[in-house]
């Protein structure tokens, strides 16, 4: 059967209708059967005790009836009638002849019920050992009426004690049942929403229940589990891409920025310099000799060279400048934003200072290591960043050949 779509009932609902149900059907079946059989039984007791009272008034008015005495007849019929409380009783002859009659008065709006209901009964009337008539007795049914009533007000009470009941049981089902079904439900839609793991369902008193919710706890468990490893595995996974993002910026060998990383931030710095109207330095460094280095000293002793030059230009350059190594003996230096040119001029000198200082080497070598550098401004000596290293690179060249290490003019007059 599906169910998909349709109205859904609450819990509670079902559970008391059903009671109410069986309740009421336990209550008629019960009603019923305790009134038909007192009916029955009460009936065969009423049949007996008018078998009585017949032959007690067939006796009684044998004699009138012998002498055709009516009258006296009539008066028995009534008095018996009466105290027996009888419908009604009546004295008829051999020939059909109504002798005596007695009748009671009727007795309120289920009178012609009552009658319908009361038994009857027909006794000869012997005189002198042959029939001289009969007498039709018809006895008192106020009996099923007044039990009918009783069945009546019997189930109305029993109704009330029944729906007094059924609400009883409905509360405890309410505490046992229903209200941790509902926690369980609100606490496992409130976990869905906010994504709160760490809730749990409290314990309950109802076995089932209780079980229902240590199996949804332990889940719960898991899935906290599950979820803290995941984070984690993500944050794992976070570090090692921003350590090789980092890496894949820097220069292997010394540490600073390499040429990708350096382009990105000229794109970056020009960009911003033409929006705000600022300047931006371009410095251009190469090793002097360096292959000379490597000749007569070995590779680690170039490499060492390499990674002063680096040091000493991170060292020389103020903290918002970046140092990055293009390749080979190459490195540049990004001076974002500049002032003015006549900033750079100091900057060369000092920075070519700080590379010549003494370099001591294991085994007791010491070097001296040299760079040439030339600047180059943005606007002024190109409009983008080709044209800016280009002008750079000149001027770094003209700076070399115009003999190492000395201060040489820039590519552009100030
Ligand atoms: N040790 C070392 N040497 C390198 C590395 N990369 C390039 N080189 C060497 O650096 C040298 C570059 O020499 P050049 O710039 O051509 O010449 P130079 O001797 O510096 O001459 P000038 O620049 O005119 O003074 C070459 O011999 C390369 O083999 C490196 O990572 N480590």
């Amino acid at each position: 059967m599906s169910t998909a779509g349709a109205t859904k009932l609450p819990l509670a609902t079902v559970l008391r209708q059903g009671q109410l149900r069986v309740a009421l059907a336990a209550l008629l079946v019960v009603c019923s059967v305790v009134t038909l059989g007192a009916a029955w039984q009460l009936k065969g007791e009423q049949r007996h005790s008018l078998d009585l009272i017949g032959r007690s008034i067939a006796y009684s008015t044998e004699a009138a009836v012998a002498f055709a005495d009516d009258a006296e007849a009539s008066r028995l019929l009534a008095g018996i009638g009466s105290a027996e409380r009888l419908d009604s009783a009546r004295i008829v002859l051999g020939d059909g002849r109504e002798f005596a009659h007695y009748e009671r008065a009727p007795a309120g709006a289920l009178d012609g019920l009552q009658r319908r209901l009361s038994p009857t009964l027909e006794l000869p009337i012997v005189v002198d050992g042959r029939d001289a008539g009969r007498l039709v007795l018809s006895g008192d049914a106020g009996f099923l009426r007044a039990l009918l009533l009783w069945a009546g007000f019997g189930a109305l009470f029993g109704v009330a004690v029944t729906a007094l009941a059924v609400a009883a049981t409905a509360r405890r089902q309410d505490a046992l049942v229903l209200q941790p079904l509902l926690a369980l439900s609100r606490t496992t839609r409130s976990i869905r929403q906010a994504r709160a793991f760490g809730r749990r369902v409290e314990p309950v008193a109802v076995a089932e229940l209780d079980a229902l919710a240590g199996d949804f706890n332990a889940l719960l468990d898991e899935v906290q589990a599950y979820e803290a490893e995941l984070v984690a595995r993500n944050e794992a996974l976070r570090q090692a891409y921003e350590a090789a993002a980092q890496q894949s910026r820097r220069d292997a060998l010394t540490g600073v920025a390499n040429r990708h990383a350096f382009e990105e931030r000229l794109a970056e710095a020009l960009s911003r310099a033409r929006r705000e109207g600022e300047r931006v330095g371009l410095l251009f460094a190469d090793a002097d000799r360096f292959k000379a280095v490597n000749d007569e000293h070995g590779h680690e002793a170039g490499d060492a060279v390499l990674c002063a030059i680096a040091s000493r230009l991170n060292r020389g350059v103020r903290q918002h400048d970046l140092v990055a190594r293009l390749g080979g003996d190459e490195f540049v230096v990004l001076v974002a934003p500049l002032h003015s040119r006549d900033e750079l001029e100091p900057m060369l000198t000092h920075l070519e200072a700080l590379v010549r200082e003494p370099l001591p080497l294991p085994g007791g070598l010491l070097l001296r290591p040299s760079a040439s550098l030339g600047a180059a401004v943005f606007p002024d000596d190109g409009d983008g960043a080709a044209e800016l290293m280009a002008a750079a690179d000149r001027a770094m060249y003209r700076r070399k050949h115009a003999g190492r290490n000395r201060p040489a003019a820039t590519d552009a007059p100030p």
